[in-house]
């Protein structure tokens, strides 16, 4: 049995630049990762299966299309192997701009290599990454990198491994695709150049206006996490979920029974980034 921790990712910044004739969006993201995830579990068996569990299962049993089942077909087709049986521990909100469907793809095509003797580089692995979605390629890396095209041209940056990070979802789960169809079609410009907490500081997410007038809630958790002392806070991704990075421990603890008292039924993960 090969088990994988599938970690959120955070975009420290989101920049929408243009709307591309294919439909997407032209991004320049950072994005960086916690420790905090899913578990993927993965296993030779005589007939394939996928079983669920975990806080946030019941929102994917409903779902047939999974992309942990799109990932594993991929890898079957493209590099061979199986059947497995595979198991996933959702931990992580669903459809809330962390990643989580996005790093469970990923994870599982990081296990499924590891038990059939496929180096973690093949690059048969980001060629199935990148037809399973535009941040697959970046949960697969793992690492801290800049983020282009839809998502999938990658460029590693220095990370800040083990900063305190405060996740904050507000329990209403937001549609990527309505997110970006509400952007305003104004590019407020580039990402700046420099370490990467004054680069994210001084850049923005484009993707939270649309994203509150969805769901205006979102608005009233960045309110909550501003007042914290916070290094950093912001939306991630499409949303809902949002985060606030500190520079101790202290902070963070601190951060997080206010967020508690402010929002008694929201989903908090108190985590750290990765490197
Ligand atoms: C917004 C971001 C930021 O990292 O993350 P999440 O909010 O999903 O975490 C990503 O760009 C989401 O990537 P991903 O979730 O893989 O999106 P996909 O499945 O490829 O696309 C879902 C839908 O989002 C829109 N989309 C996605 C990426 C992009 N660069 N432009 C877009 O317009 C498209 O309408 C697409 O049909
Ligand atoms: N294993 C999974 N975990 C979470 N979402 C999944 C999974 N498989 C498919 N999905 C679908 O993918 C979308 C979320 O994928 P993802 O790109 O990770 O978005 P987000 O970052 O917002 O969680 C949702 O529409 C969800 O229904």
């Amino acid at each position: 049995m090969i088990v994988e921790r599938a970690r959120a990712k955070l975009n420290l910044a989101l920049h929408v630049r243009a709307r591309r004739p294919d439909g997407y969006h032209e991004l320049e993201t950072l994005f960086a990762f916690v420790e905090h995830g899913d578990e993927i579990r993965v296993a030779r068996a005589d007939a394939p299966s996928f079983t669920i569990d975990g806080r946030f299962c019941k929102a994917l049993r409903a779902e047939d299309d999974n992309l942990i089942t799109r990932a594993a077909a991929a890898f079957a087709a493209d590099i061979g192997g199986g059947p497995w049986a595979i198991g996933l521990g959702k931990w992580l909100p669903v459809a809330s701009g962390i990643g989580g469907g996005s790093a469970d793809a990923a994870a599982t095509l990081r296990a499924l290599a590891e038990l059939e003797g496929v180096a973690p580089d093949d690059p048969r692995l980001f060629a199935i990454a990148e037809r399973l979605g535009s941040d697959v390629p970046a949960c697969l890396l793992g690492r801290t990198a800049l983020g282009r095209g839809r998502g999938e041209v990658l460029e590693l940056v220095a990370g800040a491994p083990g900063m305190p990070a405060l996740l904050v979802n507000p329990g209403v789960a937001v549609s990527t695709a309505e997110v970006f169809r509400r952007w305003d079609g104004v590019d407020r410009g580039p990402l700046g150049a420099g370490p990467l907490l004054d680069v994210a500081r001084a850049g923005r997410n484009d993707l939270a206006a649309p994203a509150i007038a969805i769901a205006p809630v979102i608005g009233e958790v960045l309110a909550a996490l501003e007042g914290s002392g916070a290094a950093l806070v912001r939306m991630s991704g499409s949303g809902a979920t949002c985060f606030a990075l500190y520079d101790d421990d202290a902070a963070a603890e601190a951060a997080d029974r206010r967020v508690r008292k402010a929002g008694p039924g929201w989903w908090r993960a108190l985590t750290r980034l990765t490197g």
